[in-house]
C-alpha cells in the first residue's frame, strides 16, 4: 500500500530546515548504500553524524509522531533515524529495493525495514524529473510531491529516481519498522481505522463504534509485535 502523508512539515519548517542543512557537510549517497544499490545509485547525502542532520532527523521524528494518518498507515515500531539527499545535474538512482535490515553505526540499533518513506523538501516546480518511480502488482507509480509531503511505500517494493535535470531536488528518507510486519494486515487495519474515524465523525453515536473499534485493537493484538 502507498500511503502520501501531506503536511508532515509546513511550509515554514521545510524553509527552516532547507536553511539548516543546505549548506551543511553533503557527502557522496553510497555511504548508505547495499552492493546492488551502490551501483545504481548517483547522489548525495547529508552526511549521517553531524548535528545539522540529527536536528533536522530529530524534527521530522517530532513531527510524525504527532500525525495520525502516518500512525494508522504504517503502526510504527522503530523508526530509523532521517537521512537527507539531493540529486541534480542528471543524477538519479536506478532500480533496487532497500536492505531487509538496517543496522545504525555505532549503536545495537537495528531494523527490519518493511516500510520506507521520501519526505520531499523541494517544491515540484523548482526541478525537472526526480520522479520517485514505485513499481507494485498494479503496476509503476510516479511520485513527485509538494514540499512537507511524505510518501510511505512498502520496502519490498522495486523502486527508483529518474534524473533530475533541472534544479536540485532535496528529501529525507527513511524506513521503519511495524508493528504489523505483513503489508495485507497492515493495509486491513488502516482501512478499518479510517472507516471507524469516518463513522464516528458522522455518526458519533453510533452503537457499532465500541464494537468495531474492539475488533480494530484485538486484530492489532492478534498480528502485532512489539
Ligand atoms: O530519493 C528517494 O526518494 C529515494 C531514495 C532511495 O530509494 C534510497 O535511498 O534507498
Ligand atoms: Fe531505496
Amino acid at each position: 500500500m502507498l500511503v502520501r502523508i501531506p503536511d508532515v512539515l509546513s511550509k515554514t519548517q521545510v524553509s527552516e530546515m532547507r536553511h539548516l542543512i543546505d549548506g551543511a557537510n553533503w557527502v557522496d549517497g553510497n555511504v548508505t548504500s547495499g552492493s546492488q544499490a551502490a551501483l545504481a545509485k548517483q547522489n548525495e547525502q547529508l552526511a549521517g553524524d553531524t548535528l545539522q542532520a540529527q536536528q533536522a532527523g530529530n524534527i521530522i521524528l517530532d513531527a510524525l509522531q504527532t500525525n495520525p494518518l502516518f500512525i494508522s498507515a504504517a503502526l510504527p515500531h522503530k523508526v530509523y533515524p532521517p537521512l537527507f539527499n539531493r540529486y541534480a545535474g542528471g543524477q538519479n538512482f536506478g532500480n533496487h529495493v532497500d536492505n531487509s535490515i538496517r543496522p545504525l553505526p555505532n549503536s545495537d540499533f537495528r531494523i527490519r525495514t518493511d516500510l520506507s518513506a521520501t519526505l520531499f523538501l523541494a517544491e515540484p516546480d523548482s526541478y525537472d524529473g526526480g520522479e520517485l518511480i514505485i513499481d507494485d502488482t498494479y503496476g509503476s507509480h510516479s511520485i513527485k510531491l509538494d514540499a512537507g509531503d511524505m510518501i510511505l511505500y512498502p520496502s519490498t517494493s522495486l523502486h527508483r529516481v529518474t534524473p533530475v535535470t533541472r534544479g536540485v531536488r532535496v528529501a529525507s528518507f527513511f524506513w521503519l519498522q511495524s508493528m504489523v510486519r505483513d503489508d495485507g494486515q497492515r493495509t486491513l487495519l488502516f482501512d478499518m481505522d479510517r472507516s471507524i474515524q469516518a463513522l464516528t465523525a458522522s455518526n458519533p453515536d453510533h452503537p457499532s463504534i465500541v464494537q468495531l473499534t474492539g475488533v480494530y485493537h484485538n486484530l492489532v493484538r492478534r498480528w502485532a509485535t512489539v
